[in-house]
């Protein structure tokens, strides 16, 4: 199973090597603003799920939460390490 982890070992290989049509190259061109934007909307979107839908519901939005973490920490250029060093 992908842990947060491979998945950012994942996407930080998808930046360097910009394969044809992924949506994390489309997402990192697509600048801070936007990732930002989508960062905002899957937050509003747990958060929803977390009071009226199911928890698998709930889960599926956290995961697409952390993706969207991982493509505004990789276009600003953190590491992992960056930011558990303040967990
Ligand atoms: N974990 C994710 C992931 N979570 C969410 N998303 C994206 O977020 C979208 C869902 O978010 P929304 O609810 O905003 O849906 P949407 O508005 O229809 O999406 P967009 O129009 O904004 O694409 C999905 O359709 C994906 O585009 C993800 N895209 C990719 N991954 C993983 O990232 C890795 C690299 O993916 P690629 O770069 O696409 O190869 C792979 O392991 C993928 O499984």
């Amino acid at each position: 199973m992908k842990t947060f982890d491979g998945l950012f070992a994942e996407l930080a290989e998808r930046a360097a090597t910009r394969p044809e049509g992924s949506g994390t190259v489309a997402a990192l061109d697509a600048g801070v603003h936007a990732q930002g934007k989508k960062v905002l909307e899957e937050a509003g979107e747990v958060w929803i799920a977390a009071e009226y839908q199911s928890d698998e519901q709930l889960a599926e939005e956290i995961s697409q939460l952390l993706y969207r973490l991982q493509v505004l920490m990789i276009g600003r250029g953190l590491t992992l390490d960056d930011v558990y060093r303040y967990l």
